[in-house]
């Protein structure tokens, strides 16, 4: 039995690309199957300024394969320096399309992030007045908040807070993991959406620490209980035009994911279309998941929706995804979702 399934080409609202050889092994991964993605800034040193965002643009295009069609959507890191003319002026020449929030430690390469959110404010007020999109990292970094009441805390205490002053202000809740960052932005109905990952719609925390520690499962935000993934999967595949897909792929090599302290990250780009045609046929919902991997993002961030098509195929085999692609530094282990996928992209 040979299904299948067409729908417009989808777009990742969250990805890193990295630098150098780690870009050149992993952009095809992306653009294989994805016309345009919302490109990360956590680099190091981090894009911050606008020049930096057309130069990194610029050796992301130099670093695409000639066959492959691909548009980087940059994004601005940030910090607590922030120009607000300078983000003005990256967004009214066409390159910038996001803000991107760290708060400072949150994350992998968030050290030049947000300690003192009121010196961040002039440039929140200017981007409120332009229309021009915040992305955040959800989580608080006090020493005194559980790992994984992170992300709740983080929509009380800072996201909260920020979206009152700033009604017109548009924001991505990026990766979300909880039932209640969900729920916020279910009851929001102006300038708030949610990207929501691959990993995070399979696996829960278990996945990570049971049988001996996984650090391929490994991501921030950490995944969490079981109840969490499924108000994931419930919204992903509710059609409601809020939550849409960023895979937040985050390619580090085995060396610095299998060690004593180790990287977070999952890297998801090879397979994330199969995946989700799976999970999404689980849950009775692939007619959903055009809207949330193609439709809806572009809604959001006022882009057409592309005129390609991806299709995927299911087959009575299962698909073989590589375990590694190699990262110029070293291999790169592809995601496992611990169950066999029978879908592929054609
Ligand atoms: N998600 C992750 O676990 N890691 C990301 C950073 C991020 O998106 O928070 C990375 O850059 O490796
Ligand atoms: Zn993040
Ligand atoms: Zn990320």
């Amino acid at each position: 039995m040979t299904q299948s399934l067409t729908i417009a080409r989808p777009d990742d609202w969250h990805l890193h690309l990295r630098d150098g050889a780690m870009l050149e092994a992993v952009l095809p991964e992306t653009a294989r199957h994805f016309a345009r993605a919302i490109i990360m800034p956590n680099l190091v040193p981090p894009v911050v300024r606008g020049d930096q965002a057309a130069a990194y643009r610029d050796r992301i295009l130099a670093a695409l394969p000639e066959d492959m069609s691909f548009e980087p959507l940059m994004t601005l890191y940030l910090t607590e320096d922030t120009d607000p003319e300078d983000v003005a002026a990256a967004h009214a020449s066409g390159l910038v399309k996001a803000v991107k929030l760290y708060p400072a430690g949150a994350t992998t390469n968030s050290a030049s992030g947000v300690t003192n959110f009121n010196k961040v404010k002039p440039v929140l007020a200017k981007m409120a007045e332009i229309g021009l999109p915040l992305c955040t990292h959800g989580e608080v970094t006090h020493n005194h908040v559980d790992i994984f009441d992170r992300e709740a805390v983080f929509i009380d205490e800072v996201l909260d807070p920020i979206r009152r002053e700033n009604p017109d202000l548009k924001v991505v809740m990026e990766h979300i993991t909880t039932s209640t960052a969900a729920d916020y932005v279910k009851s929001n109905d102006k300038n708030l959406g949610a990207t929501i990952t691959t990993h995070h719609l399979i696996i829960n925390r278990n996945h990570i620490l049971v049988g001996g520690i996984k650090p391929h499962y490994y991501c921030l935000p950490v995944a969490k209980r079981e109840e969490h993934r499924i108000a994931l999967r419930a919204a992903a595949t509710s059609s409601d035009t809020r939550f849409f897909l960023g895979t937040d792929s985050a390619p580090h090599v085995d060396a610095a994911k299998e060690t004593g302290c180790g990287c977070a990250g999952c890297f998801t780009a090879t397979n994330t279309m199969a995946l989700l045609a799976h999970v999404f046929e689980e849950d009775g919902a692939l007619d959903k998941l055009e809207g949330f991997a193609s439709l809806n993002g572009p809604a959001f961030y006022g882009l057409p929706v592309n005129s390609d098509t991806l299709t995927l195929t299911k087959s009575d085999t299962a698909t073989q995804f590589p375990d590694k692609i190699h990262g110029g530094d070293g291999p790169v282990t592809v995601f496992d979702p611990g169950f066999p996928v029978y879908w592929d992209v054609t």
